[in-house]
């Protein structure tokens, strides 16, 4: 497998604040990867000091196979971390271009990159008259202008109507079907679960969560449940190595899987202890659901 980014530990206290707190998580080449969490609990702070912007109070990270020098590795990134800065008398083209000067990097690739963001046709307009999705659009390409290894972006989306919205998301995820490696910052669950494949949920600048999206949703799910005699139902549910929390509300009872069974054999195995259910009704929680789950926990 092939690293791009490894944190180890990672600590920041800002004074009395800290913001981020012990954080670990790898990034392997070829996935889109989410921090997500709400407002204060990280993310930024964790994007800056693996930007080098920010310097950490303990713990350590490295990027690719860590032979490289910060430095040098970041040149194999491209990252949008704050909101487009570009010179509004300048079109698309002269910003791109005086972009590639300041990085050393070949002009060559602007017009590929204005495409991919779906701005060739306005190459040519000026910046001052770019909608604020087209601005967003703008300094994604101008991230991508020296092919960068991993696409780094923080809220990418925040502030944009649902069209810009749709338009960014799209865009991310044809870069990252190409090949390169995203790493966004989120606050909104429904952006990281249709543009990410793995997610690192912070709190507080902790990690509460870090694996695939669809890890996260691995919940088996419950049933809904009433009989005539709720007391011999909860009963037979008791201590059988198939069901997890059980909650009773007046005579209905709710009873969570800790592994896979389908409505049919609950039924049959009840029913072979004397139980006729009433009600029978099998669900899964929504990955909101989940994620609030995931989240309330933890202080
Ligand atoms: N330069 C700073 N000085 C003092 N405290 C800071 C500084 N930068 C961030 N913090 C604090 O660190 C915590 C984490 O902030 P951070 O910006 O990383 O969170 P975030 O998840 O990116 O939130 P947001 O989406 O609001 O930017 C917050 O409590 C914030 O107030």
């Amino acid at each position: 497998m092939n690293t791009i980014l490894t944190l180890t530990n990672l600590t920041k206290r800002f004074g009395p604040i800290t913001a981020v707190d012990d954080l670990s998580f790898t990034i392997e080449k070829g996935n889109v990867y989410g921090i997500l969490g709400p407002n204060g609990s990280g993310k930024s702070t964790t994007l800056g000091i693996v930007l080098n912007v920010v310097n950490r109070t303990a713990g350590s990270y490295h990027w690719f196979d860590g032979s490289d020098s910060t430095h040098n590795a970041l040149k194999k990134v491209g990252a949008i971390i704050e909101r487009p800065n570009f010179y509004p008398y300048m079109t698309a083209v002269q910003n791109l271009n005086l972009v590639c000067k300041i990085k050393e990097v070949s002009s060559q690739k602007i017009e590929e990159k204005l495409e991919i963001v779906g701005l060739l046709d306005r190459k040519n307009s000026k910046f001052s008259t770019f909608s604020l999705g087209m601005k967003q659009r703008l300094a994604i390409a101008s991230a991508l202008l020296n092919d960068p290894e991993i696409l780094i972006l923080d809220e990418p989306t925040n502030g944009l109507d649902p069209q810009g919205i749709h338009q960014i998301r799209e865009i991310i995820k044809k870069i990252a079907s190409e090949g390169t490696t995203i790493l966004l910052a989120s606050h909104l669950l429904d952006e990281v679960e249709k543009v990410c494949s793995h997610v690192v949920i912070l709190r507080k600048g902790r990690s509460l969560y870090t694996g695939s999206v669809d890890g996260m949703n691995a919940s088996h799910g419950f049933f809904i449940l009433q009989s005539e005699d709720p007391d011999q139902l909860e009963a037979a549910l008791q201590g059988h190595p198939s069901f997890g929390t059980i909650k009773r509300e007046g005579e209905t009872i709710t009873v969570y899987l800790n592994q896979p069974m389908d409505a049919s054999e609950l039924n049959k195995m009840l029913f072979e202890r004397g139980i006729t259910l009433s009600h029978l009704v099998k669900r899964k929680e929504s990955l909101e659901e989940q994620f609030l789950e995931i989240t309330k926990n933890l202080n």
